[in-house]
């Protein structure tokens, strides 16, 4: 079965990580990234750049050293192994809501299960420190995800440790209850033999209705294939060819649920798929249908169940979920006659619940030491290859953009930020999503108290009324360099330094990647090049002999270690700007006397 080859592959080589933790870090306890589609590591996506105001994910929000993590359900022994050898492990079950409140701003991550309701209040009680959700299994509604974007904090959950499991469970209780085995099982346990009240009904050539064509849902019609069922589905999102090749016929809903015998649900809950399963619906339905629901209590409407079920348009149903879990001691649903109920027990197989700890745990960690996790549910997946080709871009677009804001004037309020990648790759083949956050966060990040990241980058632009406009020059050339060049353009903003503005009056800056590392390379209308490190003056002058080396000398009698120097002009004897990179920050007096020499028209520090 393909779904097991990569469970098979991560259990022995993650539980030897366990046993044998690498002292010097965590980073052998990821093999699986390079197994299945993994994301490469970028520090500087999640929060790890060098800046002061960004917080790494692998510090404790209490000053450094290892981060600490909150499991509020019971996880496989395997992944808390590998949190335990990178984290301080807190775990503590069945905390009350405001139990859970309180304990949050104590951590960096959180990993649950479906019994923890992670909403708003949670995160705004973290009080920006809870960086990783990490949700043990597929399910996400019970995670306030809007919530956790705004904050920032990333949610990874583990989307295919359990997907066998779950279909399993899907089909003991389509087999189950087609034979009346836990009825019977509790009739006969209570001294009673009734064979002819618990005639069942056969499999073989009945059509089963697979609603949510996804992993869960593939599997179950490949198991009820076996069994000599017919199988159609329906979702909306499905590919044909995938179903094809299952030999399943992909319908629309009202088709999928009134021809169908058997209706297995598999959709994730959603606003869209909450109580899709109504009265209305029930109504469609073939009489005498019987339904599985390992999926979510809420897509189906419990009250118009129970009414179907009474009345006798569904003759059977068997219920792994609740709108409301545990659902009350007195529910009728539970105590349906007709109705067969589990207690959430899809993903509750031992070899399950090894495979989504270990999973889920790997996601927390990668994202704690400032990977991009495959599987993030609420932040752009960008792939290995691509993470890894662009990250010195990252970085690249990160420092111009910080270098760029500093150049505005106070309270000129910047608005509309345009990028402009130069690259010999089509578009297409030039994901920019990554780059774009990195603006925000470089533009944001030095005016505000925000913490921007990957998660919450384009949010935050838009709550600050801040356009990222991205636009593409097409270069000749080959196109194994992903980008020629990033320029970061500000309209519409006066700069405390004229030499930035470019003909068209937008501050520009533009910077290379040069042997791996990031070099500003065009200042408004003026070459330079300097490396992007430490901090920099910009000094706008006449060109004439002697300025540089009088600069040059203020910095050297007041100890500060000139790193880089580039000086670009327009032509002999006109404008020209120096760019110089230094390790310290000057004193105000050695600002005051570069701003001092004679031909020096303007200049600025600024930090990188
Ligand atoms: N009872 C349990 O213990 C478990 C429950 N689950 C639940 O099973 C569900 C499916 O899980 P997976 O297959 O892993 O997820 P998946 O994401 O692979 O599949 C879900 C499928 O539902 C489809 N879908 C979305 N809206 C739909 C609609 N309106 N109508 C029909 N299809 C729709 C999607 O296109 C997708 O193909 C989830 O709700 C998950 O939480 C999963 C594992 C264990
Ligand atoms: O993975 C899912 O979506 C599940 O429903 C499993 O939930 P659980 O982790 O067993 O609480």
């Amino acid at each position: 079965m393909a779904l097991a080859t990569p469970l098979r592959r991560l259990l022995p080589v993650a539980a030897a990580a366990a046993t044998a933790p690498d002292p010097a870090g965590p980073s052998s306890l990821n093999p699986r990234r390079a197994l299945s589609l993994r994301y490469g590591r970028l520090r500087s996506s999640l929060a790890a750049s060098p800046e002061p105001r960004s917080r790494p994910l692998t510090a404790s929000a209490a000053g450094g050293g290892r981060p600490t993590v909150l499991v509020t359900e019971k996880l496989g022994t395997a992944g808390l192994d590998l949190l335990r050898a990178f984290a301080n492990v807190d775990c503590s079950y069945e905390l009350t809501a405001e139990e859970l409140r309180a304990k949050v701003s104590l951590v960096d991550a959180l990993v649950v299960r479906s019994g923890t309701q992670v909403t708003r209040e949670v995160f705004e009680a973290a009080r920006g420190r809870l960086r990783v959700v990490g949700r043990a299994g597929v399910g996400i509604d019970n995670v306030d995800l809007q919530a956790a974007t705004e904050a920032g904090c990333l949610v990874v959950n583990a989307p295919t440790a359990n997907t066998v499991a779950a279909a399993e469970h899907a089909v003991a209780l389509l087999a189950s209850m087609a034979r009346n085995v836990a009825q019977a099982d509790a009739s006969l346990k209570a001294g009673k033999w009734q064979r002819n009240k618990y005639i069942g009904v056969t499999l073989v050539g009945k059509t089963l209705a697979v609603l949510g064509f996804g992993k869960v849902g593939s599997e179950v019609a490949r198991r009820a294939k076996g069994l000599g069922m017919d199988i159609i589905a329906h979702d909306p999102y499905a590919p044909v060819d995938r179903a094809r090749a299952i030999g399943v016929d992909l319908v629309s809903f009202d088709e999928a649920i009134s021809t169908a015998d058997f209706i297995s649900l598999h959709m994730p809950l959603t606003p869209s798929t909450e109580k899709l399963f109504n009265d209305e619906t029930f109504a469609k339905m073939k009489k005498g249908v019987r339904i599985i629901n390992v999926a979510r209590g809420g897509v189906v409407d419990e009250e118009a169940l129970l009414r179907a079920l009474d009345n006798g348009t569904v003759a059977q149903a068997a219920l792994d979920v609740f709108t409301e879990e545990p659902p009350p001691r007195d529910s009728k649903l539970v105590q349906h006659e007709n109705v067969t109920v589990t207690p959430h027990l899809g993903a509750s197989t031992t070899e399950a619940q090894e495979g989504v700890a270990i999973e889920i745990a790997e996601a927390v960690i990668g994202a704690l030491r400032g990977d991009l996790a495959a599987t993030a549910v609420n932040a752009p997946m960008v792939p290995a290859e691509v993470l890894s080709e662009l990250s010195p871009y990252v970085v690249l677009a990160e420092k111009l953009s910080r270098l760029v804001v500093q150049l505005v004037a106070g309270g000129s309020g910047v608005k509309v930020v345009k990028v402009v990648y130069s690259s010999t790759r089509d578009p297409d083949d030039l994901d920019t999503r990554i780059l774009r956050a990195m603006v925000t966060k470089g533009i944001v990040e030095p005016i505000s108290s925000a913490f921007v990241n990957i998660v919450n980058a384009d949010y935050v632009a838009k709550q600050r009324g801040l356009r990222i406009i991205e636009e593409r020059i097409l270069l000749d050339g080959s196109p194994e360099i992903p980008l020629d060049s990033i320029q970061v353009h500000l309209t519409n903003v006066e700069s405390k330094f004229g030499g930035a503005l470019s003909d068209a009056g937008d501050i520009r800056v533009e910077g290379k990647v040069k042997d791996g590392s990031p070099h500003l390379t065009l200042v408004g209308s003026f070459s330079v090049d300097v490396s992007l490190e430490g901090n920099l003056i910009l000094c706008r002058q006449v060109d004439q002999p002697g300025v540089i080396g009088k600069v040059g000398s203020i910095l050297g009698n007041m100890n500060v270690n000139v790193s880089f120097m580039s000086v670009g002009r327009t032509a002999r004897g006109k404008q020209a700007i120096m760019a110089i990179g230094v390790d310290e920050e000057p004193e105000k007096e050695a600002l005051k006397l570069i701003g001092d020499t004679s031909s020096v028209e303007e200049f600025v520090f600024l930090k990188l």
